[in-house]
């Protein structure tokens, strides 16, 4: 009998590809109930379905792939109880997120070289925020508590030396709230207070790692100068008078980048046909992205390093884009993420014009550098 699957109907580039060995259905995410998984033999999905005892119990899931990088929501407990295995999909999205912050970054209208870039997590995605910050020209300290136990102090620094020195300070840790270093609520009345004057704050970890009051607080007392969220407790249920008083609002989509969704996808795929032994998935991948409407960008001839990286990231991701739809219909929170455009990365993208200074720059982040003059292509 063919294995059956469930599958968030949000998942892109997932149809047809475990169709000839199984029976695919597709539902939303946020609304997949007990009775559709019951006789289901896998899951495949995104945040948006809590797998718990409330879906789970006494159903046939044996393993469930989310081709995401959190999992805060899936209870790792009740499976390991009821005996369903799963994986997630570590670092798909990191290069998205970085691509996010570097435009969160550009936008600030702040010279970034020699400023101070905190990361909070250290893990896939923090890593991909430090090389960037530090491509960039920013000075980068890194806070990992449970690294610094692993792999010894030396490279990161303790949480209230960070907040002290940081200009920006950017949070990349997952979700927990047990564990020697819980994070919900890490950002709390007091955090605020040890950061450094003038400094903006960044999450696009998970929203319950800031307490919305506290933030809130914080930005009216001009405690922290500005903020620019991509997550946000309680989602889609997001707080209105929060994304009044942010620089940035949007829909948690920092990971939303094509290659990012392809990764993520191509991760759950080859995670079930390894898991029940289907034959030649173990490589697969999406065939061909789109490429970006623009793949090409010319930059301004006699502009200043700043503005030609600037002009570079923002092209290739527009934040504001995401940020007027957000507060235009904040209600449309899932909608927009449900229909996001294509976002391609730094590497789909080819630049002409720049000074040397700027070159080396987007030749650290990914992009491809075209000689000046050279045939479109070329
Ligand atoms: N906004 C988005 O679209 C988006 C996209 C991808 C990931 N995320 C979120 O970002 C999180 C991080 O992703 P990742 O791929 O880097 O995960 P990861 O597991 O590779 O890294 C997380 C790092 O955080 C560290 N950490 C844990 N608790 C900490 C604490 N109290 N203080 C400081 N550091 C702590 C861990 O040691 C680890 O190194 C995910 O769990 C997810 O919730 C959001
Ligand atoms: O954890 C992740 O990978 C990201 O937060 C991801 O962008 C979540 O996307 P969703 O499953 O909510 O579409």
């Amino acid at each position: 009998m063919k294995l059956r699957i469930v599958a968030d109907d949000k998942i892109p580039f997932l149809r047809g590809a475990l169709e000839p060995f199984a029976e695919v259905t597709y539902l939303p995410g946020g609304a997949i109930a007990p009775a559709d998984v019951k006789n289901a033999d896998a899951l495949i999905t995104r945040t948006r379905t809590r797998c718990g005892e409330a879906l789970l119990a006494g159903s046939r899931v044996r393993f469930i792939a989310t081709a995401t990088i959190g999992y805060d929501h899936i209870d790792t407990a009740y499976l390991r109880r009821a005996g369903i295995a799963w994986r997630n999909a570590p670092g798909c999205n990191a290069a998205s997120v970085a691509q996010y912050i570097g435009s969160a970054l550009v936008s600030s209208g702040v010279e970034l070289c020699g400023k101070t870039l905190g990361v909070i997590g250290v893990g896939n995605v923090g890593s991909k925020v430090a090389a960037l910050g530090e491509a960039l020209g920013m000075r980068v300290l890194r806070n990992d508590p449970p690294r610094a136990e692993r792999e010894g102090s030396t490279g990161f620094t303790e949480l209230p030396e960070l907040l002290a020195e940081a200009d920006f300070v950017t949070i990349h840790t997952p979700l927990t709230r047990d564990g020697a270093h819980p994070t919900f609520h890490l950002c709390d009345a007091g955090f605020p207070e040890l950061m450094r004057s003038g400094a903006q704050l960044f999450n696009s970890g998970r929203g319950e790692v800031v307490d919305t009051a506290a933030l809130k607080a914080a930005l009216k007392s001009g405690r922290i100068s500005a903020a620019v969220l991509d997550v946000w407790e309680n989602e889609p249920g997001i707080d209105r008078e929060l994304l009044d008083l942010v620089r940035i609002g949007t829909p948690h989509i920092a990971g939303y980048s094509t290659d990012g969704k392809a990764n993520g996808t191509a991760m759950a795929v080859q995670a079930v046909a390894a898991f029940f032994g289907i034959p030649g998935l173990a490589e697969w991948r999406p065939e061909r992205l789109p490429e970006p409407e623009t793949p090409e960008i010319e930059l301004e001839m006699g502009a200043s390093v700043r503005e030609q990286v600037a002009q570079a990231l923002l092209h290739t991701y527009d934040i504001g884009l995401d940020d007027g739809k957000l507060r235009s219909d904040p209600a449309g929170f899932e909608p927009q993420r449900g229909h996001y455009r294509i976002r391609r990365e730094y590497p789909a993208f080819r630049v002409r014009g720049g000074r040397p200074e700027t070159a080396a720059v987007l030749k650290t982040l990914g992009f491809t550098l075209l000689p000046q003059g050279s045939a479109c292509g070329g």
